[in-house]
């Protein structure tokens, strides 16, 4: 089995073992642009994929590149799965009104968490191109969520849109929230921002489910930079690696 977590910035990959563990074998990433690569990167590790799950949020074309690359790879006959956000899966129920319009990475993630803390009362924090903090109950509803630049769009953006403020090359953890210097205090702004929702989505989930022990998913590249800066009272944080893949491998296997 393959999985695929293709986003807007960077394509993850991983191949779970056999027994059930949830253990990865293989796995990687590369750029956005870089898909193709891909298909020398497989071959050259001699997968035997029968089955392929792919949760795609970067577009129609990023589809067809990543389809030849999987036929190249494992030729005509392998069967791939779209992975799509639908109104249940895995024993979780899709709340959007809209079922089909969650991002699949969104409900992928949702479920990954739920596998990893069954029947917990979660706030999901992804933080990627986007950053996205989702409500999962513990009776398995995806409740909704917030979507807001990721760390990196956010700096970006003021980059763009002004004349003196510079694009930042590497976001490093701060001394000090009160900058001295353009840089840092950009990186302290755009920080605060994210810790400020995940925090404020928190203030509010208690509010809205209260009495119900909560613990914070923290998944993305950018949620490192975060964990320092998060103030969550009694919530406990749960810092997790490839979360959309795991809930690929959690919805392949599940058995209702
Ligand atoms: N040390 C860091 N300094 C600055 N930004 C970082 C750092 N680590 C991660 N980021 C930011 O985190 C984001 C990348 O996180 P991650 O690798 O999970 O996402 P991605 O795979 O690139 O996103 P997507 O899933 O949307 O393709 C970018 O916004 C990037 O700017
Ligand atoms: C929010 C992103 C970009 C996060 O990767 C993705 O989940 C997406 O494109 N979602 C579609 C819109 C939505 O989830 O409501
Ligand atoms: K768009």
């Amino acid at each position: 089995m393959l999985l695929i977590d293709a986003g807007n910035t960077r394509i993850k990959w991983a191949v779970p073992a056999e027994d059930g563990t949830g253990r990865w074998l293989h796995q990687g990433a590369v750029a956005r642009g870089e898909t193709a690569s891909l298909a020398t990167v497989w071959q050259q590790l001699g997968l035997a994929v029968a089955r392929v799950c792919v949760s795609n949020v970067a577009g129609q074309a990023l589809r067809e590149t990543l389809g030849s690359v999987l036929t190249q790879a494992f030729g005509a006959d392998v069967a791939v799965e779209w992975f799509a956000s639908v109104p249940e899966r895995a024993g979780l129920r899709n709340g959007y009104a809209n079922p089909g319009q969650l991002g699949c990475d969104r409900f992928a993630a949702a479920i990954g968490a739920r596998s990893l803390f069954p029947g917990q009362e979660l706030v999901v924090a992804t933080c990627g191109t986007a950053t996205t903090i989702d409500a999962v109950s513990a009776e398995g509803v995806f409740v909704g969520g917030m979507i807001l630049p990721g760390l990196g769009t956010m700096a970006t953006s003021l980059a763009l849109s002004t004349a003196q403020l510079p694009q930042i090359e590497a976001i490093s953890p701060l001394a000090q929230p009160f900058a001295d210097n353009t840089v840092d205090a950009i990186v302290s702004g755009c920080i605060a921002a994210q810790a400020g929702a995940i925090e404020h989505a928190l203030d509010e989930r208690r509010r809205l489910a209260p009495g119900r022990a909560l613990r914070c998913v923290l998944a993305g590249g950018a949620g490192k930079v975060l964990v320092p800066h998060l103030r969550l009272g009694d919530t406990v944080l749960e810092k997790v690696d490839n979360l959309v893949l795991i809930g690929l491998y959690a919805a392949m296997v599940y058995s209702g």
